[in-house]
């Protein structure tokens, strides 16, 4: 046991179930115990860089082999009072699933626009992913079922600030308008988690084979959905971080019966990622891709790709004006222009709340058609309200990538960086007056407003972090 190592964070204390490691030891047969050492030891703590904000020095850090932007930290920080990490300069996301990187690199021509669904999407790590290693002008439609975690998957894609992402709310059946839509889809899907054991001890507790047999069911449930939402020729992405063939080689079996093939990859051999057989004599060969924490520096994840064989008719819906947004006036559009670093590339909508969005033009159509073909969602970059002859600007704007560069800012210190994310007001050498974003490294982190000798501090409440800041100030 590994209950003396200082940076444990694995889970000693639980025992795996003897139906696990019966399953596992089948599975990896002579690595199996390699596999339970692993089990034992820490799990490595990674990140994944914004391209578009940068400001995080990776001097001394090694690098995820698949993924050029993510990065091993040798210990786990504090990331909550990182002023960095709530600027949106990196995503804390396990090494495994980076390897979504390298097989959007493979496999999806990302030099032109396209439109992707990421299906399962909260808390954001896979959504954050794809925004950045897509074409700009691509539309991310990002998709949580379950109501309450739509707002951390929210809060997450405004850090990672791209604008042109949607965020939606609806069960995986409940998207028929939206039939042969898209030109990738990625189901990253609810699974028993047994690659998270290490992590995780709650997933531990929770497993069972009955889970496992429900799991896959609802497994299939999705691809179903997820099959009738793309394109011929588009492209599926199926992942789990589990191991077992119910929810893994099932699926992608599942998946090749019916009108999809399976795509492999190359990956170097030294990536240590291990290619698992997964088809029939039936219907040919079909593999996936399993990452085992004893075999790379991460968790258990799995992986594959298909290409969509069979046709889908896309829906038809007239949609010419927006349903709920109105387009601002001449004079409020010049204001709100100003607040952007390039104006010309957006349109400008203000709700029935009195939020003004501004939407990419290169995506104005496709949020049309979203507009009236799914109800919960929420899209563009939403910019702030009029308040009387004030323009009161959101968070939102400020973690934008899409800000304007030469907005008056004032650059802070760590400490009162994290007073500001303490939400107290911060007072200057300087008196200031009007709208000042704060930034941190040269990342802005929010907003402040002076009035006479005060400053006021706009961070949203949401966003205030509750803890003990005086040891790290
Ligand atoms: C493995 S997590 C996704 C993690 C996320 N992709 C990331 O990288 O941060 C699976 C997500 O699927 C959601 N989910 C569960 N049932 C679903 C369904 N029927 N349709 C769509 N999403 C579902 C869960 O609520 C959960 O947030």
């Amino acid at each position: 046991m590994n209950d003396q190592n200082p940076s444990w964070t694995g889970s000693p204390q639980v025992e795996l179930p003897q139906e696990f490691q019966a399953q596992m030891q089948a599975q990896l047969t002579t690595e199996f115990p390699d596999f339970q050492s692993a089990l034992m030891g820490p799990s490595p703590i990674s990140i994944r860089l914004n391209p578009r904000k940068n400001g995080y020095d990776t001097a001394n850090l090694t690098p995820v082999p698949w993924c050029s932007a993510g990065f091993y930290l040798p210990e786990r920080p504090n990331f909550t009072l990182d002023p960095l990490f709530q600027a949106g300069a990196y995503y804390v996301q396990e090494a495994s699933s980076m390897l979504l990187h390298d097989v959007v690199r493979q496999t999806v021509n990302v030099n032109h626009p396209l439109r992707v669904l990421d299906l399962c999407a909260a808390p954001g790590g896979k959504s954050t992913l794809l925004t950045s290693a897509l074409h700009p002008d691509s539309l991310l439609m990002c998709n949580e079922v379950i109501r309450s975690r739509v707002s951390v998957l929210r809060e997450n894609l405004d850090k990672w600030g791209y604008p042109n992402v949607v965020v939606s709310n609806h069960d995986s059946e409940d998207m028929a308008n939206l039939a042969g839509f898209f030109d990738v889809v990625v189901v990253d899907a609810p699974c028993s988690g047994e690659g998270l054991f290490r992590k995780d001890p709650d997933a531990i507790q929770e497993w069972s084979e009955a889970n496992v047999q429900l799991c896959s069911a609802r497994q299939k449930r999705i691809l179903a959905a997820a099959a009738t939402l793309l394109d011929k020729d588009g492209i599926l992405i199926y992942s789990t971080c589990t191991y077992n063939d119910t929810e893994n080689a099932e699926n992608v079996r599942f998946l090749t019966e019916n009108g999809f093939r399976n795509i492999p990859l190359i990956l170097p051999a030294d990536w240590n990622v291990v290619e698992r057989e997964a088809g029939d004599s039936e219907t040919g060969e079909a593999v996936g891709y399993q990452c085992y924490p004893h075999r790379v520096q991460g968790e258990g994840f799995f992986i594959s790709v298909f290409k969509k064989t069979a046709f889908t008719a896309p829906v038809k819906l007239d949609a010419r004006t927006f349903r709920s947004i109105r387009a601002l006036r001449p004079r409020e559009t010049a204001i709100a222009s100003k607040w952007l670093q390039n104006p010309a590339d957006f349109s400008f909508w203000e709700k029935p709340n009195g939020d003004v969005m501004a939407l990419p033009k290169a995506l104005e159509k496709t949020f049309l058609f979203l507009d009236v073909a799914i109800r919960q969602k929420g899209f563009g970059l939403e910019m702030g309200q009029f308040k009387g002859q004030d323009f009161i600007p959101s968070h939102a704007l400020a973690l934008s990538t899409a800000i304007n560069q030469n907005l008056p800012s004032i650059e802070l210190s760590k400490e009162n960086a994290l007073r500001y994310f303490k939400k107290e007001n911060l007072v200057f050498d300087e008196p200031v007056k009007g709208w000042l974003l704060v930034k941190y490294n040269g990342l802005n982190l929010g907003w402040v407003k002076g009035v006479g000798n005060r400053v006021n501090n706009y961070l949203p409440k949401d966003w205030r972090i509750r803890m003990d800041i005086k040891e790290y100030v």
